[in-house]
């Protein structure tokens, strides 16, 4: 496919006609959710300008404090979406609980997570953030829709993406078939194709992590990150980088833009808690999507898209990037047990 001026909605008819990779409903939700981050874009532009900086003066579930960006991204991919008929029903990191399509509006077979804005710290700071978003089918069988619905290991992801809010705005898009890359043109308001076929190559010399958090690491990821700073004198003979942007959706594109390997990993702070990152809206949309780009994924000792999740709000250790590296540091983890 030729990548001059495709738009989005062409590149999704071909997916659906030529190679027959997406129903219509499907494609009809990626191009609402298109939307949806279209006007996102539109108010994280504005800034100071439209009031939509600092707090909102009100905690998440997760008992983190929301930025009024959090709750405005919110509210513009439920109210896009309700009305797109091609949902059951949605489920945020903004909200405690799903929320059902109400039936005044048409409903439909497919059920939509999303992180609407990635990166809040960053948000006052005039730094790249985001939208993730991951698409389910709704299981058959029964009618109605619940939680337990949500549970699905990411492997049944029927479309994944994030947009990235930076100095271009960017949606980035898996149907199971590939990544691409849409930079948004604003003249025009439309999303055009830029990048098709993204590949991460397998071997890096960038990671990402925070390193702050190094003192309470588990063994392997201390062994990891000890190996690539002692540079070309030491057992990986090569100097690495460092970069740390704090959006997963800024670092992740990095990544899928020129590799590297990316580590959000469990530590000792909150024992019982996997990780930081949530699976169902964070961890799995992103590793569809380098998976996708053939980089790898996984929470240190399995594949992120066979973790079978226990509930909506679900956290998990993030290891994902060029392949070779993530399998490092997997084998690491492997080879010490435990954490
Ligand atoms: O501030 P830290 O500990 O470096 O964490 C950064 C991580 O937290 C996140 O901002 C969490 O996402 P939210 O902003 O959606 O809560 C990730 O995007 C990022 O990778
Ligand atoms: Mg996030
Ligand atoms: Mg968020």
């Amino acid at each position: 496919m030729s990548t001059k001026r495709v738009s989005l909605t062409q590149y999704l008819v071909e997916q659906q006609r030529l190679h027959g990779h997406i129903p219509g409903q499907l494609r009809l939700l990626i191009e609402v959710v298109a939307r949806a981050c279209k006007r996102i874009a539109i108010s994280v532009n504005k800034g100071a300008l439209g009031d939509v900086l600092g707090t909102a003066g009100t905690e998440n579930v997760q008992g983190e404090v929301q930025k009024k960006l959090d709750v405005i991204a919110n509210e513009v991919l439920i109210e896009a979406n309700e009305w797109g008929g091609h949902l059951a029903a949605m489920a945020s990191e903004e909200m405690d609980g799903i929320y059902v399509v109400p039936n005044r509006f048409p409903q439909g077979e497919y059920m939509l997570l999303f992180d609407p804005l990635d990166g809040s710290s960053n948000i006052d700071v005039n730094v790249s953030i985001g939208t993730i978003f991951s698409v389910l089918k709704k299981p058959e069988g029964h009618a109605g829709v619940s939680e337990e619905d949500f549970l699905q290991p990411g492997h049944q992801q029927a479309a994944a993406g994030y947009c990235v809010y930076g100095p271009q705005t960017t949606l980035v898009l898996t149907v199971g078939d590939g990544v691409a890359m849409f930079t948004l043109d604003r003249e025009q308001g439309s999303w055009v194709l830029t990048q098709d076929g993204v590949r991460i190559p397998p071997d890096t010399k960038e990671f990402a992590i925070n390193m702050s958090n190094m003192r309470h690491w588990a063994p392997p990821v201390r062994r990891y990150i000890d190996e690539c700073l002692a540079g070309k004198e030491g057992p990986r003979g090569k100097d690495f980088n460092m970069r740390w942007v704090a959006s997963m959706v800024a670092d992740v594109h990095r990544i899928l833009t020129r590799g590297g390997i990316f580590m959000y990993p469990w530590d000792q702070r909150e024992p019982d808690k996997p990780g930081k990152l949530r699976l169902l809206y964070e961890a799995n949309p992103m590793s569809f999507l380098v998976e996708q780009a053939g980089g790898a994924a996984t929470n240190g000792h399995q594949r992120i898209l066979d973790v079978k999740p226990s509930k909506l709000h679900e956290r998990v250790s993030v290891v994902l990037g060029s392949k070779n590296e993530v399998e490092r540091v997997t084998a690491y983890h492997l080879e010490a047990g435990g954490r």
